[in-house]
């Protein structure tokens, strides 16, 4: 007998935590990394824009440099979001993994489908969104939008001190190999879980799902869900930006 009561994927309502309390140190000196300016509007803002873009999305919920929660709450209603999105913001932590954590204490237990996205990628199509949605909603515990390698990866002994030379210990098959890029989708109790039993540090959401044994796939990333890192990246974000401006005939 069917279960009606409980609501089907599609109407599994999709939050996103957006991880932005980073200081950005390889972007160099100034304002934390999401406050800096991309074509005029805060990077931050440019990332919110991209998730609210899905109408799948109903709650964002900002993780804001610590002692940056006001400004950023003040920055967000300054700017123009979609109504039918609300949003929530939250001081975050040391690391990028506690600053998730401590958005995933603030979601209403609603919220199933959970996305992790970095203001640090504020770029991405609204088409790679919705694509992790589709994923978790399919019924897999967690989707990663990722993109086939344009450069060969060698693996090193790192050096001591940045500059010197590193010993190659080995190459791996580039055709096994795929970049990760974010929003990252889990189920909630999955995501919740992992974050609960995974203390070490990791690089992203997904791997504390690995550790827990639980499958993670992948749905085709785009490179202009890239992060912007370091200096250079702000000069390509830019460039997107302009690109889209011409092609929208503005
Ligand atoms: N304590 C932290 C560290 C990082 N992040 C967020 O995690 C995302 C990816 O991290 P990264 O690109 O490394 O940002 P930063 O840590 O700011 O960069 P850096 O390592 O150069 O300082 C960013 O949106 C960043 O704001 C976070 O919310 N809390
Ligand atoms: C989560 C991530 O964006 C996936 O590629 C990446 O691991 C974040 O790395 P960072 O050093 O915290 O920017």
């Amino acid at each position: 007998m069917s279960d009606d009561s409980r609501p089907s994927p599609a109407q599994i309502p999709v939050a996103a935590v957006i991880p932005a309390a980073g200081r950005g140190v390889r972007l160099g000196p100034g304002a934390p990394k999401a406050l800096r300016a991309l074509n005029g509007t805060p990077m931050l803002i440019h990332a919110v824009r991209a998730l609210a873009a899905s109408r799948h999305v109903s709650l964002v919920i900002v993780v804001a440099p610590p002692d940056g929660a006001a400004e950023v709450k003040s920055l967000l209603d300054a700017h123009a979001l979609p109504e039918r999105t609300d949003f929530l913001v939250v001081p975050g932590g040391d690391s990028r993994q506690e600053s998730v954590r401590l958005g995933l204490d603030a979601l209403p237990p609603e919220y199933g489908v959970v996305l992790v996205h970095d203001a640090a990628r504020p770029l991405v199509p609204v088409d790679t969104v919705d694509a992790v949605i589709e994923a978790v909603r399919d019924g897999a515990p967690a989707v990663v939008p990722a993109l086939p390698l344009a450069d060969t990866v060698k693996e090193v002994e790192p050096a001591a001190a940045a500059g010197e030379p590193e010993p190659v210990v080995a190459t791996p098959e580039r055709a096994r190999l795929r970049a990760v890029q974010t929003p990252q989708g889990f189920d909630r109790e999955t995501l919740v879980r992992a974050h609960e039993t995974v203390t070490e540090d990791v690089t992203d959401d997904a791997s504390m799902v690995e550790q827990l044994g639980l499958s993670v796939v992948t749905v085709p990333g785009h490179e202009e869900a890239f992060k912007v890192t370091r200096p250079l990246d702000l000069v390509l974000a830019e460039a997107v930006l302009a690109r889209r401006r011409l092609n929208d005939g503005f």
